[in-house]
């Protein structure tokens, strides 16, 4: 009686085991498959039962791991195909009996395509996946101009860090855009309701700066850092902190506790973003900034490069800062090709500020549609000569813009010969040389 339910609990497990089962005893013929044949070889089992193995090689796959076990009388891996078009890992092995003969062959077969088509499925989910990152980052940041990898590659970790609460140290030269990443993280962040607060620690005298932060029992005025609470701190140019304010700051950062004004402790729920300018840990080695404090505020660091080592954002935000102004002041005004070419090479020492600071004067003042080189301050002008490090690639670059400045002007080689003092042919090979090139 048992017996009769092992049987039925055996073709239980069997029929349900996701692998394919094959057994043939030892002259090949089919013995039981299980369920799963069917789906690999698109024949129900019970017809293959009573088949033998050499009948089946080929029509339904090829080759078969039963017949190179029955020949070799051991276990055997290969890669089947099938004719429905699936690939098999087939492990078979032979059993045999107490005296050594072979009784069965038996086969596990594994279905490689539903491998593969799950990766496929995997691909194209993560593909997708990627496509709503972007378009999600295309959305959020469509006022900031990326087209350089290493800005858009500043914009994808800002996505991904704004809605967490960790603390980030955002570097970078002046004017690059720091403010305004800290600003993106803020409204991106489920803090966003409430208001985000700024002080700027170069700005004022360290008593000043200690008053703005922590507040004055003798002035009975709460500081900033209290009144942020449950909000976003930023905190720019931290680099100008006093030493001593730095253990301050660093006791609420490790605490999130303040000793308010009022003598009570407050548990701070502040998510701190601080700016610099400056190399932090070059300071912390020279003993400027506490060691501690760099370490608890450098969790998550963001570099926001300089503009000149992104040259592909220089075109970009022009045009769209030229767009902005020339809304701004009921303008049209717009950028000759060598103006553009000039905003190319020149350093930016500024950055973006400068570019918009030279932009908007240059909307508010031109009296021309289009911006000409002659109306550029003489270092944007000469910018790309600076850069020459020799006699001879100064003086060239100095002929570059004496050419590109004459020929933007006038537009004609005969009028560039005549404003330098050269031969019209001598114009016409250098306008070639510098601008057509
Ligand atoms: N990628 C950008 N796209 C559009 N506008 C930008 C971009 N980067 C900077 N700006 C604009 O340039 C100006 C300067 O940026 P911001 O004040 O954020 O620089 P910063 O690095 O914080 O400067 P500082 O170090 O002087 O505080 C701002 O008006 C800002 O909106």
């Amino acid at each position: 009686m048992e017996e009769k339910y092992d049987n039925e609990l055996l073709t239980e497990i069997v029929d349900h085991f996701s692998d394919e089962i094959f057994v043939t005893d030892n002259m090949g013929t089919v013995l039981l498959v299980n369920e799963v044949c069917e789906y690999n070889y698109g024949i129900p089992a019970e017809q293959l039962i009573g088949k033998n193995i050499k009948e089946l090689e080929d029509s339904l796959f090829y080759p078969s791991a039963t017949i190179e076990v029955l020949k070799r009388e051991r276990p055997v891996e290969i890669m089947q195909r099938t004719t429905r078009g699936k690939r098999l890992f087939v492990k078979s092995r032979p059993i045999f009996n107490d005296e050594g003969k072979l009784l069965r062959v038996i086969s596990y077969a594994r279905d490689l395509t539903i491998n593969s088509e799950l990766q496929q499925r995997i691909n194209l989910l993560e593909k997708q996946l990627k496509e709503n990152d972007q378009d999600k980052q295309d959305q959020e940041f469509k006022d900031v101009i990326a087209q350089s990898e290493s800005m858009k590659n500043v914009l994808k970790l800002t996505l991904k860090i704004a809605r967490t609460d960790t603390t980030v140290l955002i570097s970078g030269e002046t004017g690059v855009g720091k403010n305004m990443m800290a600003k993106k993280i803020h409204s991106l962040s489920h803090r966003n309701q409430s208001p985000y607060k700024e002080v700027n620690c170069a700005n004022l005298s360290n008593l000043a700066l200690d008053m703005e932060l922590f507040g004055s029992k003798d002035y009975g005025v709460r500081g900033i850092i209290e009144l942020t609470n449950g909000s976003t701190l930023y905190l720019d140019e931290i680099d100008e902190m006093p030493y001593d304010m730095q253990s301050k700051l660093l006791n609420v950062l490790e605490n999130q506790q303040l000793v308010t004004q009022g003598n009570n402790k407050v548990e701070m729920d502040i998510r701190f973003l601080v700016s610099t300018r400056k190399n932090l840990e070059e300071l912390v080695k020279e003993g400027k900034f506490r060691e501690d404090l760099y370490y608890r505020l450098n969790v998550i660091p963001i570099k926001v490069p300089p503009l000149r080592e992104r040259k592909e954002d220089v075109s970009p935000l022009a045009f769209y800062f030229l767009n902005q102004l020339n809304e701004k002041y009921g303008q049209t005004v717009s950028l000759s090709p060598i103006v553009m070419n000039a905003f190319f090479e020149y350093e930016w020492a500024g950055n973006v500020r400068e570019m918009r600071n030279l932009l908007e004067k240059l909307v508010i003042t031109s009296d021309t549609s289009e911006i000409k080189l002659d109306q550029l301050p003489p270092n944007i002008k000469a910018g790309s000569i600076s850069h020459a490090k020799s006699l001879p690639d100064k003086l060239e670059q100095l002929e570059r813009y004496l050419i590109i400045e004459s020929y933007d002007l006038y537009k004609s080689s005969y009028k560039v010969a005549e404003s330098l003092g050269i031969s019209q042919s001598s114009a016409i090979r250098k306008i070639k040389k510098y601008i057509n090139q």
